[in-house]
């Protein structure tokens, strides 16, 4: 601060150390003069003090002084770090080399004889003052160029220690991105993937370069699990993460599970530059999943659902079979003497033919079934039945002759038998435990019975089960075997007396089952669908009789016969009948057909189409059982109907029962009204008949005139041509 001072206003600072007053005083004036400031020291350590109190740019310093000499000045100066570059220039004698020598020893940058000489005082001091002011430029540009440069090296290192550890984190980072085991893939904004690890190939199949450029969209399953997509990409876009399950799709098209974690990268200024997509194929861990969930819900041995999956599906077979009206039945199916086989063959064996029996039955039963295990050697299936159980009893047939047959297993021929319990949700209960339960027990009475056999939990329903099979293993030779027969019941008129016809009634008499009634066979054909057959041997054995009555002169009366409703809902019948009523050359007025409410009801369009062809060609319809059933009225004003049968149940009582009585009239009334005519059946007293004279009835049958009787019966009344009101 004092240097600029003084460089401000002088051409340098200088420092006279002179004991000669004279000589400093000269010195001093002659420096002033020229422009410097100018201090000065009359000894050595005067010279000190003041040069280290504010050092001077330049010493002229005396050698030869009292006490500190020159000399020492100069080495103490030297010695001094703030004064050590201050240049020195000794005054001395005009030849004393010696001086000389050593003052440049010492460090001194110049010498000035005595006596002085002004110029050469004033060429030396400029001279100095300017190299040394230089030299001090110079030393402080190179401090400042040091303290730069210390400073930049400074500053490099820790650029070269945060690359350092920038590239390590990087090595670090690319070393993860390449072994990491889960695939990683990163896009651009659009969706452009921008990189893949090796990961990623090994999973997905596509190497890096297949798939750089390409939209990510191509590795997902698509429609497949269009849900999984929109939820990640939406929820990217929302919070900028994602992480979830997902359905990918492999470069050979195989669709795979993926557990996925897609995140957002966002700049220095948070705009978002990619997004990161880090992946793990899981379809072992699905498929190790799947076998857990599956071996809780199923047999390990034949791979059968267990009884815990067996009950889910038996409330739901059962909750559809109620809504449809159905029932279910469940079967215990038990092999007949397997432990012999263990015995016999071994486990082993025994184990395979559980397989087999598992295979087979899995096989064997309806879609919708299911058959299931719950250890050694019993089954149970479960069936969705109609309440007529032929699905059930169908089945338990099936699957008795096919486990007859016999099982090649490991070369071993071995020979099984089953037995089968039933039980019907309808009657033996409505949880699956309970059914088996009784199933068990019905299984048991099987088994009793002598084994390679069935049996249901209700002994009623097994009796029925059981007839109902007899009746449907005779009904099927009973026409070969010429076991019908049709009876004849005569239908008379209530104004004349005289039998105007007659009603065909089916019989069959059968060696094994005796006589069967038609109202126990003929819905059994209807189920096993013999009735279309056994219909058409009845019109062709009416018209064939009638033709024989009308050759032999014995009155033309007509004959009415029954059709069942598959029968009428069959549209070859209308053909049929005219075809027959002219192969046996019968007039179509004399034969009747009978139908029911419940006949014509099914279809009732359907139905007036094929009673107008019927009317068309001259055969005459009766309406039976009217009354019994939930018939429209407005339909009976469609359908064209000849004749109103009142029905038996009206008749029992009609003259002890008003309602009965009040039913008939009206049946009566409305047939007239409607120009149809009534037949009351079932007619057996004196008081039926007078009481329904009375009221109009048009004509009747019933005991009361006669029972069906067979043609040889039928024919020796229509000999007799008798009044059948007298009786
Ligand atoms: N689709 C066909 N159905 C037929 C055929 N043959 C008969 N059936 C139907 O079977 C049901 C039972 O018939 P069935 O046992 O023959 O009984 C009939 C008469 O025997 C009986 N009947 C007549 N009079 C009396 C009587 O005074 N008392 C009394 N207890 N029973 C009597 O009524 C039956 C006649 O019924 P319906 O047909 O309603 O007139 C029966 O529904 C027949 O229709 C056939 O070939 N095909």
């Amino acid at each position: 601060m004092h240097r600029d001072l003084s460089e401000q206003h002088t051409k340098g600072e200088v420092l006279i150390v002179e004991d000669t007053p004279a000589s400093l005083k000269l010195l001093s004036d002659l420096l002033t003069e020229a422009g410097y400031y100018v201090r000065q020291a009359p000894n050595g350590e005067l010279a000190l003090w003041t040069a280290q109190s504010r050092p001077p740019e330049l010493i002229l310093l005396d050698i030869r002084m009292p006490g500190m000499d020159g000399f020492e000045v100069c080495r103490r100066l030297k010695a001094t770090p703030e004064l050590s570059q201050v240049p020195v220039i000794f005054l001395s004698a005009q030849h004393d080399t010696d001086d000389k020598v050593r003052g440049f020893e010492l460090g001194a940058v110049d010498f000035v004889a005595k006596p002085f000489q002004a110029e050469e005082i004033l060429a030396r001091t400029d001279a100095h003052v300017k190299l040394g002011r230089a030299q001090k430029a110079l030393a402080e540009e190179r401090a400042l160029l040091e303290e730069r440069v210390a400073e930049r090296t400074a500053e490099l290192a820790r650029e070269v220690e945060q690359r350092r550890a920038n590239e390590e984190f990087l090595r670090l980072a690319s070393q993860v991105f390449e072994a990491t085991q889960d695939a990683i893939v990163v896009t651009d904004v659009n969706g452009h993937i921008v990189a893949t690890n090796p990961a990623f190939t090994q999973i997905s199949g596509y190497s890096a370069d297949e798939v750089l450029g390409q939209n990510v969209g191509l590795l997902h399953a698509g429609e497949a699990d269009a849900g999984s997509f929109e939820a990640m990409v939406n929820s990217v876009a929302k919070t900028g993460h994602w992480s979830g399950e997902i359905l990918a799709r492999r470069k050979n098209g195989d669709i795979y599970p993926g557990l996925l974690s897609a995140s957002l990268v966002r700049d220095e200024q948070g705009q978002v530059i990619n997004h990161v997509a880090v992946f793990m194929d899981i379809t072992e861990r699905k498929a190790e999943q799947h076998l857990i969930d599956f071996l809780s819900n199923h047999d390990a041995l034949t791979g059968l659902p267990n009884r815990m999956l067996a009950r889910e599906r038996f409330a739901q077979t059962l909750a559809t079979a109620r809504r449809e009206g159905r029932c279910v039945a469940v079967m215990c199916l038990d092999l007949d003497r397997f432990k012999s086989i263990n015995d016999s063959y071994g486990h082993h064996i025994g184990d395979k033919a559980l397989q087999v029996v598992s295979t087979y039955l899995t096989e064997t039963v309806r879609e919708g079934d299911t058959v299931t295990r719950q250890g050694g050697d019993e089954f149970q299936i479960i069936i969705a039945d109609d309440t007529q159980l032929s699905a059930t009893l169908a089945l338990a047939q099936q699957i008795l002759s096919g486990l007859r047959k016999e099982l090649v297993i490991d070369g071993q021929q071995i020979t099984v038998t089953s037995s089968i319990g039933i039980a019907v949700s309808l009657t033996d209960g409505d949880s699956f435990d309970e059914l088996v339960r009784n199933a068990d027990t019905a299984l048991f009475r099987a088994k009793e019975i002598g084994r390679d056999n069935y049996a249901f939990f209700t002994e009623r329903m097994d009796a029925e089960i059981r007839d109902k099979l007899a009746i449907q293993s005779q009904l099927r030779g009973a026409i070969a075997r010429d076991e019908f027969e049709v009876h004849y019941q005569p239908q008379v008129c209530l104004k004349t007396g005289a039998m105007v016809g007659a009603e065909a009634l089916l019989r069959w008499d059968n060696p094994v089952l005796g006589k069967v009634p038609p109202n126990r066979f003929i819905p059994l054909a209807e189920e096993y669908g013999l009735v279309n057959l056994i219909g058409e041997w009845v019109l062709e054995s009416v018209c064939a009789q009638m033709k024989v009555w009308h050759d032999q002169g014995l009155g033309k009366i007509k004959v009415a016969v029954n059709l069942a409703a598959a029968q009428f809902a069959n549209d070859a019948t209308v053909p049929y009948v005219e075809s027959t009523l002219r192969k046996f050359g019968v007039a179509a007025e004399y034969l009747g057909l009978e139908i029911t409410e419940s006949t014509v009801m099914g279809d009732p369009n359907k139905a007036v189409a094929a009673l107008r062809r019927l009317k068309d060609i001259g055969v005459s319809i009766s309406l039976d059982d009217f009354g019994t059933g939930y018939s429209s009225l407005s339909y009976l004003k469609r359908f064209p109907i000849d004749v109103l049968k009142i029905d038996k149940s009206f008749v029992d009582d009609v003259t002890t029962n008003s309602a009965d009585a009040a039913i008939a009239l009206s049946v009566i009334s409305l047939a007239h009204n409607l120009n149809m005519r009534v037949i009351a059946e079932g007619v057996e007293t004196r008081e039926q008949v007078r009481f329904l004279t009375d009221r109009g009835c048009d004509e009747m049958q019933g005991y009361y005139f006669s029972r069906p009787l067979n043609a040889d019966g039928f024919t020796a009344l229509l000999r007799e041509r008798r009044n059948l009101l007298d009786m």
